[in-house]
This record gives C-alpha cells, structure tokens and sequence, in this order.
C-alpha cells in the first residue's frame, strides 16, 4: 500500500473546493447565522481596545467614580456579546461541517458501492476506506474549523488594519514597514515545516501499512514463525517515521523561537516609537495601548491565515480524489425501458454465441463460441478444469460483466434488457467464499430475503443443516456472527449461504462449489437439501467432485472457455474425452 492511500495530496486547484457547495447548499441557514456571529464576534473583539483606551485614559486621569463604573460595565457587555457571538458561531460552523460532511460520507458510499465488479477489481478497497474516511475527514476539518479560521482571521485583519490607520497613521506606516521583514522569514521557515509534516506523515502511514498487512494476516506470519521478522520489519519503519518527526520537531521549535523574537522584535519598535512621540506629547498613552492591541490581532490574523492556507490546499487534494471517485460511472446499469419478465418466471437460460474477455485481460478470452440452451427447471452441471470458465458463466448471468459478443436470455429476454433487480432478483447465489456479515446469525441468513420471518428463517436454516450448530451457540440464532465470520468453520459458513439460498427461493439457482467445505457427512445430508431445492428451479452447478454431480439432469464438460462436450455421467464415460479423464483422476485419488 502507498502513502497515496493514507495522506491526502495537497491540491493547487483551490477550485476543487467548490464541488462541496451541493452539500453546504441545504444548510445555508447555518452558514448565514455563523456570517452574522462573525460580524458580531469580530466586532466586538475589535471594540475592546477602544474600551482599554478608555480605561488608561479615564484611570490614569481625573474621571469620576460614576464614568469609571460606566466603562467597566460597558466592558463587561462587550465581553458578554463576544462569549456568546463566539460560541454561536462555532455551533453553527461545527454543526455544517458535520451535516455537509454526513451527506457527503453517504452519497459517496452509495455511489461507490453502485459501480460494477471490473471497478472494485481496479481500485484497492483500502484506498476507498481511506476515501471514505481520511479524506471526508480533512475536508470536514476544513468546514468545521478551517473555513472559519480563514474568514475570521480575514474579517479581523482587515478590521484591525483599518483601525490601526484610523488610530495612528503615523505608527501604521512604520508597521508597514517592519511587516515584510517580520513575515518573510516566517513564511519560509514555515513552508519548510509544513513539507517536513508532510514526510513525517507519509512515513506514519507506511508503518500503518506494515501493520495492517501483517496483522491481518496474523495466522499465516505465525505459521511461518516471522514474528520476529515482522517486528523487525516494522521497527524499522517507525525508526524512519521518528528521524523524520524529529526533523520536523528541530525545525518547527526554531520556527517558535524565530516568531517569538521577530514578532516581539517588532512590537518593541513599534512601542518604542510610539513611546517617543507620549513623551513628545504627540500621542496620548491610551491611543498607543490602543493600537498595539490592533498590531497584536492583525498579526495573529496574519498568523491564523498562513496557517489553515495548508488546510485549504489539503482539503482541495482530498476533494480532488473524491470528485474523481464521484465521476466515476457504472456500465451495468438498468436499461431505460426495460422489458419485464413474464410472470411466474419459467427459469429457461439460452447463451447464444457467447464470447467474453475480462477487462483487465483483453487478449485471453475466458469464454468463446459458448452455446448452451437449459430448459426450464432443469440442473446443469458445469464441470472442467481450472480456469475453464465455468465462473464466468455465472458472473456473465448475474451481469458483473456484460459479454462482448452474442447474448444470454432468461425466458426468452436478452439480460440487459432485464432490471437488475428484476434479474438478480430472479438468483439464488451459494459461492465459493461466503461473506458473513458483522450481525446476528439470523441477520445472515435473511440476507438472502430481507423480509423473510422468524419462522421462515428457521426453516431455511433447517433444511441446509444449519439449525443444529445455531441452536448450539450461547445466544442460537442472536448470535453476533462477527466480522468475516472468523468464528465459524468452513462448512458452517457454507450453510449459512445455502440457508440464505432457500430462502430467497428464486427461480434460478446458482451453485459454485456449494457443498466443497463440508465433510462427507454433511455433504450428503446437504445434498438432499439442495435436490429438494433444486425441484421445479433451474439450477447451474459447478463442482468438482464428480459425486456431487451426478444428480444432474446434464453434465457439460467446459475446458478453456469452450464447450468440449456433454451429456450424462454415463454417456461421458462411454466417450472416452476429458470428462472420462477428469473421473478417472478422481475415483481413484
Ligand atoms: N476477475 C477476473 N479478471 C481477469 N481474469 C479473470 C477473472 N476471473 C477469472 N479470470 C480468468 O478467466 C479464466 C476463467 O476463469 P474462471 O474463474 O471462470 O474459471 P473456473 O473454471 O471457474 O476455475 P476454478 O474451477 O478454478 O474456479 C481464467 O483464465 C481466469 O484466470
């Protein structure tokens, strides 16, 4: 895995930026009233040196006891106004942030999860997390704080400037002057950090990389004992990611020092000039306090807007690869007008001149010349070599893929003229791998029929051997399976799928090595349940040991993408070809 799919990149296209103005749109109340506590919030900020003034003009003058009380209170409602503007304006910054952000996490992940198999075969599924997660994240920071930081840093810069001109010309020029001295080193020192924290956090998310390998894979490293190699190997990484914080932290503490003494620098100039002209009797000491709390926010402005500049252009980068994401399209799609399926659905399959080539291999076709008519209710079964292409079959009928030449047709209907819905509906899929899903054992058993009841659960889970070792477990059909199904056995996982396959009860039936992870025992068992199943559905069986197939109504013996022949087990036999080989090598193995 690359740093590419941990950090997001920053972006010199600001205007990235405003792809995120859909999702802010239906919150512009909120945006408004954070405008509105901004501009209350700032101006109440940039009264309170006037309300100083007063206070070193009145204290240190003859004012009376009645003014002084007058300011003070005065003062304590600036404050007032200030806490609550403030806190206002985060609520209502932080709030958008949040609900843009939930919308766009949502709206991403339906899109992605939308696009076709060939895409999920392209893009590794851990850089779509970090999609999902860092990059939403780094813009949410940006809503929720960035934004407001720059506007507000903005919105006070231009205040205090202004009432550092209004205040004393004079003093804002020679500030004028100091500025460029005072920022230029700053700048570059900074750019220097920001590029240092950038390498610090690519090489963090190369140890996280290591980490996520490996211990994913914890069984196999300690089956080839590489504990300690693996540890070695990952220390290693985390020496690089430190000498390279180290660096950044070297830099960014003489960066500190370097602000510190440049931005007191000039504020002592500045003071001590505006002490001169007190002592001359130019300027009243008041107006100095005055605008040296001006100078004071104007550079922490300053300050504040070099600082999330960063943000912004990381933010750009990670709405870039979103966009980018967003753009990309499914090709299997529903067609427009669609054609139904006559009802109840017959279950006849023809495959018509097939030719298919997977798009990531266009020179080696996985399927050509492939003729197959299969009557309603009948089982085939689909046996050959590996890599004859007996599950491209079923990718082409459940349309991961489209063919590139000839077409399939269910009852008569070409598969692309069907919703998919309406086709995939019409499938009842047992895998080779089953996925189990972070939920209860009931939860996966009705993802094969989401509306499916208790009862009928039970039922399914009956018929595919299933209920015996559910009704075991402490919490039975409660029980939290957990992610991937970790605790599960081979056999187990695969009749929680045949489960889920009863009990979608549909009218073609699709079965990939359905019964491969059981032993002998429950392989029989199962088989019954699955020649129950099989009565009135048509049904594709892929197998590789030739008992499992022998039920079947027709065998038809692929080898490399190509019909070789078919016929029944005995009939196969009798020909002598490949089929009569691939028994051979099995009954006597
Ligand atoms: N997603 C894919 N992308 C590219 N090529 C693929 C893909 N899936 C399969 N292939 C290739 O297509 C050919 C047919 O594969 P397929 O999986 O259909 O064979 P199979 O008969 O089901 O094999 P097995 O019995 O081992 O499962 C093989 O050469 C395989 O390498």
């Amino acid at each position: 895995m690359s740093d590419t799919a941990t950090t997001p990149r920053p972006s010199r296209r600001i205007g990235a930026l405003t792809q995120l103005w859909p999702f802010v749109k239906p919150h512009r109340g909120l945006a408004l009233g954070w405008l509105v506590f901004l501009g209350i919030s700032s101006s109440a900020t940039l009264i309170l040196p006037m309300a100083v003034r007063h206070m070193i003009e009145q204290g240190f003058g003859h004012a009376s006891a009645s003014a002084i009380n007058t300011t003070f209170i005065g003062l304590f409602g600036v404050a007032l106004v200030l806490a609550f503007a403030t806190a206002a304006r985060y609520y209502c910054i932080t709030l958008l942030g949040e609900r843009a952000l939930a919308s766009l996490r949502s709206k991403l992940y339906a899109h992605v999860i939308r696009l076709d198999v060939g895409f999920f075969e392209r893009n590794r599924v851990g850089e779509l997390i970090s999609r999902l997660g860092t990059d939403t994240e780094v813009i949410q920071a940006l809503i929720g704080s960035g934004i407001s930081i720059a506007l507000r840093s903005a919105v006070m810069l231009l205040g205090a400037t202004g009432l550092m001109i209004w205040t004393s010309p004079r003093l804002a020029g020679l500030t004028a002057l100091v500025i460029p001295a005072v920022m230029l080193p700053i700048i570059v020192f900074g750019r220097r950090v920001q590029r240092l924290s950038r390498a610090s956090q690519d090489r963090l998310a190369d140890t996280a990389a290591i980490a996520n390998e490996t211990l994913n894979a914890a069984p196999a490293v300690k089956a080839y004992a590489r504990e300690d190699i693996e540890s070695t190997r990952y220390a290693a990484a985390i020496t690089r990611a430190l000498a390279t914080a180290r660096k950044r932290i070297g830099m960014r503490a003489a960066l500190t020092a370097t602000v510190i003494v440049l931005f007191f620098g000039a504020i002592t100039l500045v003071l001590w000039a505006g002490a001169r002209d007190v002592l001359a009797g130019t300027l009243s000491a008041g107006v100095l306090g005055q605008f040296v709390l001006y100078a004071i926010f104007a550079a922490g402005s300053l300050a504040g807007l070099s600082e999330v500049w960063g943000d912004v252009l990381r933010a750009a980068g990670a709405m870039e690869r979103i966009s980018e994401l967003f753009e990309e399209r499914a090709d299997i799609i529903s067609p427009a007008t669609p054609t139904p399926l006559a009802k109840p659905v017959q279950g006849e399959l023809r495959f018509e001149n097939l030719g298919f080539h997977y798009p990531t291999r266009p020179d080696a076709p996985a399927l050509y010349d492939f003729n197959l008519v299969i009557r309603p209710g009948e089982t085939v079964a689909l046996v050959g070599p590996s890599g004859a292409g007996k599950s491209t079959v079923f990718a082409l009928l459940l349309r991961f893929y489209d063919p590139q030449t000839g077409r399939i047709t269910l009852d008569g209907v070409d598969l692309r003229a069907l919703t998919l819905p309406e086709l995939r509906g019409a499938i009842a899929l047992v895998p080779q791998e089953t996925v189990i899903f972070g939920g209860s054992a009931a939860d996966n058993i009705r993802f094969g029929r989401q509306d499916a009841d208790d009862d009928e659960v039970h039922d399914a889970a009956r018929a595919a051997e299933a209920h015996e070792f559910i009704s075991a477990m402490a919490k039975a059909y409660d029980e939290e399976l957990g992610e991937r199904g970790v605790r599960l056995s081979g056999g187990q996982r695969q009749r929680i799928a045949i489960a889920r396959a009863i009990l979608r009860d549909a009218p073609l039936l699709l079965l990939d090595e359905a019964t491969s992870a059981l032993d002998a025992q429950s392989e029989a068992a199962i088989q019954q349940a699955l020649e129950r199943l099989e009565k009135g559905r048509t049904t594709l069986v892929i197998a590789h040991r030739l008992a499992t197939v022998q039920r079947a109504d027709r065998i038809v013996v692929m080898d490399g993408g190509r019909i070789v022949a078919q016929g029944t087990h005995q009939s196969l036999l009798a020909e002598g070809g490949l089929y009569a080989e691939l028994a051979r090598l099995q009954f006597t193995a």
